[in-house]
């Protein structure tokens, strides 16, 4: 069973990053979130630490990192899908409710589908395949909602709408849908009981880059009709299309936290990881970070990403505070000063590195 330990009151803001857009109580609000694996031999696998971050009703955050760096677990602690190996630490709070702690009677009563909704990652395996997608929309309305009998039909239908599935592909199998399908599926059986909190798991995955847009569109408007976002993705465009805010995990911290604008234009990412995964996309140059990410259950003392950083210094041999936004010792400024740079999709080709300071004192 989780074994889940070390609860705190609700997150208080660490820097002006740290703050949803909206000016009422966050919908989420993770703080000092924390999630390790106990292994049969050898050290706890610690997948997601000390996260602290707030999610606005009509806001999203993308979760962007390389792969293995804890953004699935995370999203799996909040609908409390951990598997049995796993504790716990810290708190996440939706609106008065403690996840974390929260047991899985009334994580399944009153949050899974009601007050958080997963869109998955591989929708076309999440659904069930021996039956049309209108058989399972009709049993999730029937389940979630208090729809009278004779009007599940017309309320399957119109929940596949709000999700832009096409009426006349109801009666379909999942294996009969295209990937775009199969998602607008997916988003239409989690939204089915109006929750507030959207958790996105790389829905983007495998999809062309036209569905990549089309699907990322259909999940902004969720966001602008008063849900909030938590998208999981590797893919920076996609985050740059649809996110508020940009959260970059790096071996399960929070290494920045920025305001998507900022992040993705002027004066751009601040940790050297995040300006990395930047400069590493085929419009910026496609220049690789070096090295690998670190085993999880073998990190480095100090800053994780400080054996793949030209910036390490012997300040790297501490763990960086997320203070303002980012979590480094020699953090790029955050000065207006910086020319601005025009936003990844206008680009094309920029071959040139990213803006450094001049000395590495300022870093
Ligand atoms: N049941 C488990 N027992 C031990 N370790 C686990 C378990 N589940 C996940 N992990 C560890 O947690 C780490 C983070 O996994 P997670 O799936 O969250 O990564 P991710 O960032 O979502 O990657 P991806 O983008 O590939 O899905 C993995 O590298 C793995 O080491």
């Amino acid at each position: 069973m989780t074994d889940r330990t070390e609860r705190t009151e609700p997150a208080s803001p660490t820097g002006p990053t740290d703050r949803g857009a909206g000016t009422g109580a966050p919908l989420l609000a993770l703080d000092r979130m924390s999630v390790r694996f106990r292994m049969p031999r050898g050290p706890y696998v610690p997948a997601v630490t000390d996260v602290s971050l707030t999610l606005d009703p009509g806001e999203c955050v993308a979760l962007v990192g390389e792969s293995g760096c804890g953004k699935s677990v995370l999203a799996s602690a909040l609908l409390g899908l951990l598997p049995e190996n796993a504790e716990t630490a810290g708190a996440a709070h939706l609106g008065e409710l403690e996840l974390l702690g929260a047991d899985e009677t009334e994580l399944a009563r009153r949050v899974r589908g009601r007050r958080a909704g997963l869109i998955p990652q591989s929708p076309a395996a999440h659904l069930t395949p021996v039956r049309t997608v209108r058989s399972q929309l009709t049993e999730v309305v029937r389940e979630l909602t208090d729809t009278p009998r004779q009007e599940l039909r017309a309320a399957a239908e119109a929940a596949a709408e709000r999700a832009a599935f096409p009426a006349d592909h109801l009666d379909r199998y999942p294996h009969e849908l295209s990937g775009g399908l199969a998602q607008r599926a997916a988003t239409a059986l989690a939204l089915v009981g109006g929750p507030p909190l959207l958790l996105a798991d790389e829905p983007t995955t495998g999809l062309d880059r036209d569905l990549v847009e089309r699907t990322v569109d259909e999940l902004r408007r969720q966001v602008d009709d008063g849900h909030g976002l938590l998208m999981i993705t590797h893919d920076l465009a996609a985050a740059e299309r649809i996110a508020d805010r940009v959260a970059v995990m790096y071996a399960g911290r929070i290494v920045e936290l920025a305001d998507a604008a900022a992040f993705f234009g002027a004066p751009g990412p601040r940790h050297p990881y995040a300006r990395g995964l930047l400069d590493a996309l085929p419009e910026r140059g496609f220049t690789p970070i070096p090295g690998l990410p670190p085993e999880l259950g073998a990190l480095p003392p100090g800053c994780a990403f400080a054996p793949r950083c030209t910036y390490a210094t012997a300040a790297c041999a501490a763990v960086p505070a997320l203070t303002a936004g980012v979590a480094c010792h020699h953090p790029a400024p955050a000065a207006d000063a910086v020319p601005p740079r025009q936003p990844l999709k206008q680009r094309t080709g920029e071959p040139g590195p990213p803006q450094q300071p001049e000395s590495a004192d300022v870093r």
